[in-house]
């Protein structure tokens, strides 16, 4: 066994790293999938808790992915870990994302310039007003770059990362309000990578595929979700190689 992060939560395999800019996916079964199809070489780093990391190269240079599993408390462990203990200076995280604007459609991608949140995590930086989750400009330049390359027209813009997946009737009307307040999609995660990177003085970036709607309800299926979510790949892809070259 290699190296091992102080929670335990990441053990490096006998002869495996981890390469600079990592993409996260919620899910480890898609990381694997992803690191399967899109990278070279790919190699198993982590399989502790079946938190799935690979590291292989794109286009020569080299990138991992990693699972990051759901919430914010999630991705707060395994981002900070990435990055204070496996030196690791950007996370780029691809995932799914419901949407709250009539303009923002299924298999569109957004891109979270900001991210607001009912998380009270942003707490532990210890601030009296409000610590504003942000992406980094260099990423969301890299991406904007990379989407015009690709010809991808990205919603880029506020979204919000929610503890909550089911709004109980005491808060059924939170969706409405946010949509009232222009945000563009919610999730789950993105507020909790953006603290955490500013606070490790790191990069993140949150990108999102719409894999259902909060206004209509209507949902994508297995099969559309899969294949539009390769646009989205794509994008992270080419953002991470940018930085990657740096
Ligand atoms: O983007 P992925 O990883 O699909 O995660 C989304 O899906 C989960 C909810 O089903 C939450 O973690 C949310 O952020
Ligand atoms: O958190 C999430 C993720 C995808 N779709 C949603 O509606 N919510």
């Amino acid at each position: 066994m290699g190296k091992e992060s102080i929670s335990a939560s990441i053990a490096l395999n006998e002869g495996t790293s981890i390469a600079k800019v990592v993409l996260m996916p919620g899910d480890p079964l898609r990381a694997k999938r992803i690191a399967e199809k899109y990278l070279e070489n790919p190699v198993c780093f982590n399989n502790v808790r079946n938190m799935l990391g690979y590291t292989g190269t794109y286009n020569g240079r080299e990138v991992s992915v990693m699972g990051h599993g759901m919430g914010i408390p999630s991705i707060g462990i395994y981002s900070t870990e990435l990055y204070e203990q496996f030196d690791v200076d950007a996370i780029i995280r691809i995932g799914s994302t419901g949407s709250l604007q009539p303009n923002v459609k299924l298999g569109d991608v957004v891109v979270a310039m900001g991210s607001s949140s009912n998380s009270s995590y942003g707490d532990i930086y210890g601030l009296p007003g409000t610590f504003a989750p942000v992406a980094s400009y260099e990423l969301l330049k890299a991406c904007m770059d990379a989407a015009e390359k690709l010809d991808v027209h990205p919603h880029v813009g506020q979204v919000y990362s929610s503890d909550q997946f089911y709004y109980p009737k005491a808060n059924a009307d939170l969706p409405q309000r946010l949509t009232d307040l222009g945000m563009l999609a919610v999730e789950m995660e993105s507020a909790g990578l953006y603290w955490t990177a500013q606070g490790c003085h790191k990069k993140a970036l949150a990108m999102f595929t719409v894999s259902d709607s909060l206004l209509t309800h209507e949902a994508m299926t297995a099969e559309e979700r899969q294949n539009s979510f390769d646009t989205m790949m794509r994008l992270g892809l080419e953002t991470a190689w940018t930085v990657a070259g740096e």
